[in-house]
């Protein structure tokens, strides 16, 4: 239950929650802690961020405080890698505790988000969380809610688990790169440094770079010996659209045991190939990676580090909201 009373006439209470200010622009957060006991020198600032009134708690029995609804939510929500910290305006962030693949059950965070006055709102699935990063805000949307509410919350999120962080595989990777221009040395190669970046944010390397031509044979060769040698993964760079030099699609199928696609539902990054020569992944990357901060490339590359396979029916979906 819960009583209205003026603040002038609340002197020496106990607040029952955090009260909040904001100034657009300058400040967002705590003016007052939960547990405050009211001065008669807070009576001030209390009315210039609009309270008039505070309430007085008598919490009945199966009637939770926002407060430890948020952290009953929290502990069952979080899980491996994963870390928290007390309520704050009723709200309780979960936060990662190493780099890794976020993957949500969105039907579990549906069904979650479907029952009455609590809400979870979380990354994406598939976001690369760095340590720290926040997986989820949660909280209760009324001042008290019904403990039976929160009981049905933890079912499902113990029945669906919402949030899996998976840490990243170290990989050993092989780069091919193709191109006339290059071999010939009439311009300097910038795939390589670009694709050393991006694995080595992974904690992966590269275990050595090829340069090549535009041959077939030469491509698919270097992806055979690459494989033949024990790399993880081989990606090979430029040469993945229409010119009659464009040689890379064919080449990485011609090695391959199964093209997953030639081409994305996704810009920048359409051209891009991903297929495997038999359980080593194999990239095609057009030229826009060494151009375009993000690409197709940095949404599939966190997941085959994670150890995922992804499939051509997943790359479809990519179309939507795919335009970067
Ligand atoms: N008519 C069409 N034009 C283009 C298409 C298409 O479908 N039809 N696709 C476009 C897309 S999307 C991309 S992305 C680009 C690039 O595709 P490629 O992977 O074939 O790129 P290249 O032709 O090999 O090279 C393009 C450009 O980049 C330079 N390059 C390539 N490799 C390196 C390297 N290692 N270091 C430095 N520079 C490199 C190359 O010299 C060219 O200047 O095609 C669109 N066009
Ligand atoms: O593979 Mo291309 O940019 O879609 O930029």
């Amino acid at each position: 239950m819960k009583k209205e009373v003026r603040v002038e006439a609340a002197i020496g209470m106990r607040l029952a929650h955090d009260l909040t200010r904001i100034v657009p622009g300058v400040f967002k957060g705590r003016a007052f802690t939960k547990g405050h006991i009211i001065q008669a020198t807070d009576i001030p600032e209390l009315l210039k961020i609009g309270k008039e009134h505070i309430y007085v708690l008598d919490l009945s029995d199966g009637e939770l405080h926002e407060d430890d609804a948020a952290l009953r939510m929290a502990a069952v929500l979080g899980g491996e890698h994963m870390a928290h910290e007390e309520p704050h305006e009723g709200k309780v962030v979960l936060k990662s505790a190493i780099q890794g693949l976020l993957k949500v059950n969105v039907e579990g965070l549906f069904q979650i988000n479907s029952v009455d006055e609590i809400a979870v709102v979380s990354r994406r699935t598939n976001t690369v969380l760095e340590v720290g990063d926040k997986i989820c805000g949660l909280r209760a949307i009324p001042l008290t809610v019904a403990e039976e509410k929160v009981n049905l919350v933890e079912k499902i999120a113990r029945e669906t688990q919402v949030f899996t962080i998976k840490p990243f595989q170290r990989m050993k990777v092989g780069v091919i790169t193709t191109g006339s221009e290059v071999l010939k040395g009439r311009i300097e190669d910038k795939f390589g440094p670009v694709v050393r970046a991006k694995l080595e944010r992974f904690g992966s390397e590269v275990l050595k770079q090829k340069i090549v031509g535009d041959a077939v044979e030469d491509i698919r060769a270097a992806i055979v010996e690459f494989h033949a040698q024990g790399a993880d993964m081989v990606i090979c760079t430029g040469g993945m659209s229409v010119d009659p030099d464009d040689r890379t699609p064919g080449a990485i199928k011609a090695a391959a045991t199964q093209v997953v696609s030639y081409g994305m539902p996704m810009l920048p990054g359409s051209m891009l190939m991903l297929a495997y020569r038999e359980t080593m992944p194999i990239f095609g990357l057009p030229g826009c990676v060494i151009f375009d901060e993000f690409t197709s490339f940095d949404l599939l590359l966190p997941r085959v580090l994670a150890g995922e396979t992804v499939t051509r029916a997943e790359i479809a979906e990519l179309g939507h909201g795919g335009l970067l």
